[in-house]
């Protein structure tokens, strides 16, 4: 999709930066440079940060009241109270490294990659899904139904999701009759309930003393008398909204950047020895990225290079105006389209191609000293516009480094050689699904130890991590029951 209205923006954009369609009878501005984006979305934020209607999900926007998906909101109280938990409990995570969380994470996919190369895919969604169930309630194991669920949402959101969100009046058929309403009645109180039990579940851990600081906690010891949220449904639905937005957004520049590896191996080596000799042989931790301006210049590359929400999310008008002398209605929908702003030649010249350097020397229109800081990811336009910019920056260049940096300190990631015929598997560069946060359709490649030491020292890595962290849940309970055997004499 994101293609084809970038066919339009060269036929149609012009000068302006900017063109008018219409799409099932909804008008859509489409923004195709990012001066026009900062004037719409951010000088005139105030009246430009509304999301349009999701016609197959009930109360997308929780006009009526819904309060369940924070990045799908109007522009109203419930919106802008999530809003602000949902950014204070992601900097505080971030002020506390995440708990270490990360690191975890990422030996433990190290590990896994070593067993069972094959299933990749698989265990890079599941590590971004860890991140955020350990985050969100303290319990990786409750990764695969989340992704699960996220799926289902994202699915169930994208116009290439179900019919209805394209042929909108079957979605008005009574619901006796009508297969999609029923089917996302089922999806959603299936998520709404399991989000509460997540809460319910916290609260009861924290009684008995078990429950480990995590999102939820947090919110249940102090976020309820803070926070104005309206109680517990709302609570369960912000916390389990952040669990679930952290997953395929995350997992997305990670799976493309197997693919900008495989096919840049120049970059790749470049990427190994700067760690290799910044990090002296161990594997990169965010203290080192100021010291890995590669790492980060790939990284950023990979995102500009095949970004995973090219169309980029749209806002609503909720007021007419005029803007360069057009005529913009209220409901009229401004599509920032990501893709158009990443290939622009004055700013990227080469768009289509694959160059780091671009971050890394001077002369090109992206250079930004001190490499200490730059490049960074943040503010990139593919995390959104003004009111509505993403939450997620802060999380997303962290997990980046933190996973980028263990897969280059521990593999060279190659291409497979096919056996029967001895030549190497392609790599599709532009195969993906077309769902709002795009991701590549699974092919084959290769995860070679860059030596059996580096084998075996990740092996290691994830074996203490592994022990460490059972310790220390043990050792929590343990003190937990202590107290309550106390309190039980006591009583
Ligand atoms: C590569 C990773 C990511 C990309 C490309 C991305 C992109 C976006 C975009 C385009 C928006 C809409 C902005 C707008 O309307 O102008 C958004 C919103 C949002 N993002 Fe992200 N995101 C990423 C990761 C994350 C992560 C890891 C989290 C949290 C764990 C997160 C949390 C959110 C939230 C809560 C919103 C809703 C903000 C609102 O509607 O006010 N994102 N993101």
């Amino acid at each position: 999709m994101w293609l084809k209205f970038y066919e339009w923006a060269n036929k149609y954009s012009g000068l302006n930066g900017f063109y008018m369609t219409e799409i099932l009878g909804s008008p859509i501005l489409v923004v195709t440079d990012e001066a026009v984006a900062e004037e719409l979305m951010v000088k005139r934020a105030r009246y430009n940060s509304d999301r349009p209607t999701i016609i197959s999900i009930f109360d997308s926007k929780s006009t009526d009241g819904s309060m369940e998906y924070l990045p799908l909101m109007g522009k109203n109280q419930y919106w802008a109270r999530q809003r602000r938990l949902t950014h204070a409990y992601l900097t505080e995570a971030s002020n506390a490294h995440y708990h270490g969380i990360m690191y975890h994470e990422a030996k433990r996919w190290l590990a896994r990659l070593l067993e069972d190369p094959d299933n990749f895919q698989s265990s890079l969604e599941d590590m971004a899904s860890k991140v955020m169930c350990q985050l969100t309630w303290d319990d990786p194991s409750l990764s695969e139904y989340c992704t699960k669920s996220a799926w289902g949402l994202l699915t169930q959101m994208s116009p290439a999701g179900p019919i209805t969100n394209v042929l909108t009046p079957l979605w008005h058929l009574p619901e006796v009759i009508n297969p999609w309403k029923r089917a996302e009645r089922k999806r959603h109180d299936e998520q709404q309930n399991w989000w509460m039990e997540r809460l319910v579940h916290t609260r009861a851990k924290m009684i008995l003393g078990l429950q480990r600081p995590c999102f939820a906690r947090q919110y249940l010891e102090k976020g309820h008398k803070r926070s104005n949220l309206s109680g517990d449904y709302e609570a369960s639905c912000v916390v389990g909204m952040i669990a679930l937005v952290g997953i395929f957004t995350v997992a997305g520049p990670l799976s493309y950047w197997l693919i900008s590896m495989v096919h840049h191996p120049q970059w790749q080596g470049r990427v190994q020895k700067e760690i290799d000799e910044e990090c002296n042989g161990q594997m990169p931790t965010l203290e080192d990225a100021p010291r890995l301006p590669i790492l980060r210049a790939c990284i950023k590359e990979t995102m500009r290079w095949r970004p995973n929400v090219p169309t980029g999310v749209a806002h609503e008008m909720e007021a007419d105006d005029v803007y360069r002398g057009y005529f913009l209605a209220k409901g009229t929908r401004i599509l920032p389209l990501d893709w158009a702003f990443l290939r622009n030649p004055m700013k990227y010249p080469d768009p289509d191609n694959f160059r780091p350097e671009r971050w890394l020397e001077p002369g090109w229109p992206t250079y930004q000293e001190p490499l200490t800081q730059f490049p960074t990811i943040k503010s990139m336009t593919s995390f959104g516009w003004g009111q509505r910019q993403c939450l997620g920056q802060t999380l997303t260049q962290d997990e980046l480094i933190v996973a980028c940096g263990a897969l280059s300190w521990c593999f060279n990631l190659k291409p497979k050689r096919d056996l029967a015929t001895g030549v190497d598997m392609p790599v599709p560069l532009d195969k993906s699904n077309s769902l709002l946060i795009i991701k590549p359709d699974p092919f084959q490649m290769t995860f070679e130890p860059r030596s059996e030491a580096r084998k075996q020292e990740a092996l290691r890595l994830w074996e203490e991590s592994d022990a460490r962290d059972k310790r220390e849940r043990y050792e929590f309970a343990q003190k937990a029951t202590i107290t309550l055997e106390k309190l039980r004499t006591e009583i």
